[in-house]
């Protein structure tokens, strides 16, 4: 047993009505206890996090970001969990930042305070998460979406970057990841004009994996998460911080990049086992050793 102890950014937290404050959870039984705006539960090797402040469709503030990041965290550290799937509603994956909470901000404390920053632990997490979208992912709800590694909308899904109709800019990668999944012609239109795009607009224009009929959406992730999840894990993270990385580095640094880490997989256990298991026409058991 441990505790996390979190501090709300903001001295009177619009959506919260107790402190958020040294909320206990079990990693070993991998249940959390106390969470007010996210639930979390376990299939097999896959952790699914619902984000659970229908009210507000799932509005991001500072606590429910606070939650949501020390749940991934956790779980990224648990040696039984392989992957995350990340959720909302039916009605709304995110709405977006909470604007009521933002309504009051001002330049220099957001300046001051680094707002947002510390909502962006996503990023940091090592092990895959599954975004399973249906509804609206819209402003920082579309943001955490890309923020995980693979997007699965419901057919009904909506995406959109609609700052600018609250005399904003998107904050947390709208204009950066979006415009790198989509490409400069639907990114500009998207940021410029607030307009939204259907799962399938999504999915042709590459922000999207897969769409599956709204109602087997969180299904399908799951089976997705499970399937990357029985796969060896240190192959995984390697391939992941790969993928994430030709975004960052040129060319030919990627590919050396990747050539050593290809190499260095030969040292593990599952390397051997994953070629013995195809050979002799059998299921491989990985270890992730
Ligand atoms: C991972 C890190 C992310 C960091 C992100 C930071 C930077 C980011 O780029 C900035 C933003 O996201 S700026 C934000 C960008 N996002 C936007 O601009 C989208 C704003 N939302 C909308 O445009 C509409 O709600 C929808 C079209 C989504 C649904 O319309 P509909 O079906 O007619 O439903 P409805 O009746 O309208 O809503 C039901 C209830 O939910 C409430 N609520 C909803 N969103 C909220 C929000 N963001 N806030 C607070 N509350 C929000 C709404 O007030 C109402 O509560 P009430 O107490 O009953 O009054």
């Amino acid at each position: 047993m441990f505790a996390a102890t979190v501090r709300p950014l903001f001295a009177r937290p619009l959506c919260s009505a107790r402190p958020v404050q040294n909320r206990a959870f079990s990693a070993s039984a991998r249940a959390f206890k106390e969470f007010e705006y996210i639930k979390t539960e376990t299939k097999g090797r896959v952790a699914i996090l619902t984000l659970n402040r229908p009210k507000a469709l799932n509005a991001l503030c500072t606590p429910l970001m606070t939650e949501l990041n020390a749940a991934l965290r956790t779980f990224d550290a648990d040696p039984n969990i392989g992957a995350m799937v990340v959720t909302g509603s039916e009605k709304a994956f995110a709405a977006g930042a909470d604007i009521k909470e933002m309504s009051t901000l001002n330049f220099v404390d957001n300046f001051k305070n680094n707002f947002i920053e510390d909502w962006t632990g996503v990023t940091k997490i090592r092990k895959p998460i599954v975004a399973a979208v249906n509804g609206f992912a819209l402003g920082g709800g579309c943001e955490l979406a890309m923020m995980c590694d693979i997007i699965y909308a419901g057919d009904r899904a909506k995406f959109g970057q609609p700052e600018i109709k609250l005399g904003i800019i998107p904050g947390a990668g709208g204009t950066q990841r979006f415009t790198q999944a989509v490409g400069k012609a639907k990114a500009m239109h998207m940021v410029l004009t607030g307009d939204m795009m259907t799962a399938a607009e999504a999915e042709t224009a590459g922000l999207v994996a897969k769409v599956y009929p709204a109602a087997e959406l969180l299904e399908k992730a799951i089976q997705n998460a499970e399937t990357i999840a029985g796969y060896s894990l240190p192959s995984v993270l390697m391939a992941k911080e790969l993928v994430d990385a030709s975004f960052e580095m040129p060319l030919a640094q990627g590919l050396l990049f990747e050539r050593r880490l290809f190499h260095s997989l030969f040292a593990t256990k599952d390397q051997k086992e994953g070629m013995s298991a195809f050979a002799a026409k059998r299921k491989a058991d990985f270890t992730h050793e």
